[in-house]
């Protein structure tokens, strides 16, 4: 479906700034979260001034369009001039084209944002074609106590460790007889969330767990993302690859030790330059200078350590936010290389549809600019309380399924934990 073809309403937007605010989660709706933080700043989101949803393979120019014709009629008054201030959508999209679940913009009512010590508010109010608003003003939301603390298991979905090996094993084989060089292969956990279940809880454990990661939620699905797909601000491109993978050591030497076999282990380094090349290869026709690391650096979690690179340019197209996530999506490090031949097999070996699932999560401003990530580390609820949780693994020549399938295990423990 294509929002373009819809009368978009006129939106009226005004940002404040205020003296303080503490902690923006207490703020949030306890089922319909709407959040985007890193290391306690970010943006909490409450009532929807507008939405608008994308499916298919046009998701993205779609979304591209019509985010550009909302921004074009809005009244916007934004004194601070600063990234999340002014217009604001989150939003979430679909990995594959084919998914059934639908990619969505969100524009909230009322936005409260904190960051380098600067604190707003945005009001958005949506207006009929006779300029009228289109509901009565959302009071403003007010910190809440979270609800009880619960705790509930996730427990393999579709695929079991033991179907998860297999399909690795295959991929193995298709990899060795030279039908590609890379895939990620994904399963998946299932459970249910208690009808009385506040997920404010679940969001504060993901934060305060997982602190230098996206710590997101925006319309059910909720995670903390170690990777920043792109990040555009004022001219300025931004994105940290991650790919190769090892889990921490259980004390300092061994800790050490693990770190140093994933920067010299040539499996990890192949999964990771696979990744990289995919990411270069996107952003480069959009930028005048691209910078990335020559050798990746390794990138320390609670629960395991990452290659990582980190890329950054000057955009020479203007190109939005959007249309990035549309050009970079899907990066090798979570679908593979070569890429359409990466998605087949996915499409053949894994027996779900990711959703959102490693697809794009994060905001747009009306200039564009925004910041997203990778959506991994991550879980979709549904309006009926089940939950699904995905973790994938990239599987080169020399993968084992074994290993792969822990490694899988240690990439749901921040979803698993912060629901346990
Ligand atoms: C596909 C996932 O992670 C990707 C990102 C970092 C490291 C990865 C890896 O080592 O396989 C994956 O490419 C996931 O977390 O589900």
């Amino acid at each position: 479906m294509s929002e373009t073809s819809r009368t978009l309403p006129r939106l009226v937007v005004e940002t404040t700034r205020v003296d303080d605010i503490r902690l923006l989660v207490p703020l949030l709706d306890s089922r319909h979260p709407l959040l985007w933080m890193r290391k306690g700043e970010g943006m909490a989101g409450a009532g929807e001034a507008l939405r608008l949803e994308f499916s298919g393979e046009n998701r993205f120019v779609d979304a591209c369009e019509t985010w550009r014709e909302v921004a074009r009629l809005a009244r916007v008054t934004d004194p601070l001039q600063a990234p999340g201030t002014g217009l604001v959508a989150f939003g979430a999209f679909a990995f594959s084209a084919t998914s059934g679940l639908i990619s969505t913009l969100i524009v909230p009512e009322i936005v409260i944002g904190k960051r380098a010590g600067v604190y707003w508010i945005t009001r958005i109010t949506a207006l009929s074609e006779s300029g009228v608003p289109l509901a009565p003003p959302l009071p403003m939301p007010a910190a809440r106590p979270l609800g009880a603390e619960y705790r509930l298991s996730l427990l393999p979905g579709q695929v079991k460790p033991d179907d998860y090996r297999a399909s690795v094993e295959a991929a193995v084989s298709r990899i060795a007889a030279g039908e590609l060089n890379k895939v990620v292969l994904a399963r998946d956990l299932v459970g249910h969330l208690p009808a009385e279940a506040d997920l404010r809880r679940t969001l504060t454990d993901l934060a305060l767990g997982y602190p230098d990661c996206w710590t997101f939620a925006v319309d059910g699905l909720i995670g903390s993302s170690p990777e920043t797909l792109v990040r555009v601000d004022h001219g300025t491109v931004s994105a940290r690859v991650l790919a190769g993978t090892i889990s921490r050591g259980r004390d300092a030497e061994a800790d050490h030790d693990a770190a140093i076999s994933l920067a010299t282990s040539s499996k990890d380094l192949d999964e990771h330059r696979f990744a990289v090349a995919s990411v270069v290869q996107s952003l480069q026709p959009h930028t005048r200078t691209l910078i990335t690391s020559e050798i990746p650096f390794t990138l320390k979690l609670p629960n395991l350590w990452h290659l990582a690179s980190d890329a950054e340019g000057i955009l020479s197209d203007g190109s939005t936010s959007l249309d990035l996530i549309a050009a970079l999506h899907p990066t090798a490090a979570v679908a593979g290389a070569p890429t359409a031949t990466a998605l087949a097999v996915i499409d053949e070996l894994e027996p779900f549809d990711r959703g959102r699932y490693a697809g794009p999560v994060g905001w747009v401003g009306a200039d564009g600019d925004g910041e997203w990530a990778v959506a991994l580390r991550c879980a979709q609820i549904a309006e009926n309380g089940d939950i699904t949780a995905y973790a994938g693994a990239g599987i080169v020549a020399e993968s084992d399924p074994e290993r792969e399938l822990i490694e899988t295990k240690m990439k749901f423990r921040p979803i698993v934990e912060a629901f346990g």
